[in-house]
């Protein structure tokens, strides 16, 4: 499928600092993208760049299969929502979505119509006479996404539209953001250093570390498998091992000496070689913790080892287990439910067996022979 929108080896430096590095991503149609990454790495560097307030050394920008990298931001169909808002206070509500429209010489009776459906659209029909400082930062935020909206663009980018939020407002916003693009169906790409925001939201994810992209998915693509050390910090958090394979099993399956702890049947889909080195990535979810050995592990699928309660974190909705085993610090997450009524909780200085399924691991391709990555 030809895609919607494409940067392609896009580079920008400014002074000596390079904040992009040849970046090149393609956005399908209708899709919410998200550019997710640490503050500095250069996100909002390519929204500037997609949006033409920007000029690259080089690399080119196309949408709707149209090289529009030499067209200045007002002709690109392209429009933008900031953090700030950016609402004119004079202007009452229905004024500022009328904005846009005004200054393209729209008749006012057509303006009339989509301002209407604007406000609708984002559900603040009966403040349409308020000034923005008489509504709240969510209500602002939604002004804001009709203003852009109004101006009919192919592409709405969105530079940490929620950032100024609080939480529950964050929350909420991002099932209202999730509902107008249901709704109005445009490509919509969206810059946050908020790892939720971003899986709560996108249809793909591009992670982002000093001007380089590491790796493009789905939500469950980027936190299952991620490909690197920093993608899987970055999203969720992650216990990391090394180890070297010693054995090819049967299937999809290895064996890997896992350092200090001793060999284990382990999930291998690249089908890594004898000797290779691997560092594996385990979620802190994808463990139990049990008080007693339990039975027929092996039987189910499951590895365990022996380890050391050390520090017990609650966390409402969860608990964070951190143990010690080998020479190791882990973190273990147990939900709260009471199907584990079985279970005891265990507590500090507890010695546990902590469990995982061999098929609940993730090698981060990346790392040679002789472990270098
Ligand atoms: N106009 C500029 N002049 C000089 N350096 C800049 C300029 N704009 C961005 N940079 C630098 O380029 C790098 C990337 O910045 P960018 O704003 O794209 O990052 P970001 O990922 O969007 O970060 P944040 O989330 O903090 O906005 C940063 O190191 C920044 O300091």
């Amino acid at each position: 499928m030809e895609s919607f929108f494409k940067l392609e080896n896009i580079n920008k430096t400014f002074g000596t600092h390079r904040a992009v590095y040849d970046v090149s991503l393609n956005v399908n149609k209708g899709e919410v993208f998200s550019l997710l990454g640490p503050s500095g790495c250069g996100k909002t560097t390519m929204l500037r760049v997609a949006a033409g307030f920007e000029e690259p050394e080089s690399g080119k920008v196309f949408l709707d299969g149209k090289d529009i990298s030499s067209l200045p931001p007002n002709k690109r169909k392209i429009n933008t929502v900031f953090q700030n808002y950016a609402l004119f206070p004079h202007l009452n509500i229905y004024d500022n979505i009328a904005f846009g429209p005004r200054i393209a010489k729209i008749p006012e009776s057509e303006i009339e119509k989509r301002v209407k459906n604007m406000l609708e659209l984002i559900r603040l029909e009966e403040h349409a006479f308020k000034r923005p400082d008489q509504i709240s930062g969510g209500q602002k935020q939604r002004v804001a996404i009709a203003r852009a909206l109004i101006n009919r663009p192919s592409l709405l980018l969105l530079d940490e539209p929620l950032a100024a939020l609080d939480l529950k407002l964050r929350q909420h916003m991002l099932l209202e953001l999730d509902r107008i693009h249901d709704e109005v169906g445009i490509t919509f790409i969206y810059v946050t250093h908020d790892q939720t925001e971003a899986m709560s939201l996108s249809d793909r994810i591009a992670v982002m570390n000093k001007g380089r992209i590491e790796q493009i998915g789905t939500p469950a693509e980027i936190y299952e498998s991620p490909r690197t050390k920093f993608v899987a910090e970055f999203i969720g958090d992650t216990n990391f091992f090394e180890g070297k394979v010693v054995e090819r099993l049967d299937g999809e399956y290895c064996k890997i000496d896992l350092f200090g702890f001793g060999e284990f049947a382990f999930f291998n889909e690249s089908r890594l070689d004898v000797g290779a080195n691997v560092t594996i990535s385990m979620r802190p979810e994808k463990f139990r913790v049990y008080m007693e050995r339990p039975a027929d592990s092996a039987a189910s699928g499951m590895n365990l080892i022996k380890a050391k309660v050390v520090d017990i974190v609650y966390q409402g909705a969860q608990t964070n287990y951190w143990v010690i085993a080998g020479d190791k610090r882990i973190c273990v997450r147990q939900q709260h439910n009471r199907c584990y009524l079985d279970l005891r909780q265990p507590t500090w200085n507890d010695e546990v067996w902590i469990a995982w399924h061999k098929d609940d691991v993730n090698m981060l391709a990346g790392v040679s022979q002789n472990g270098e990555s």
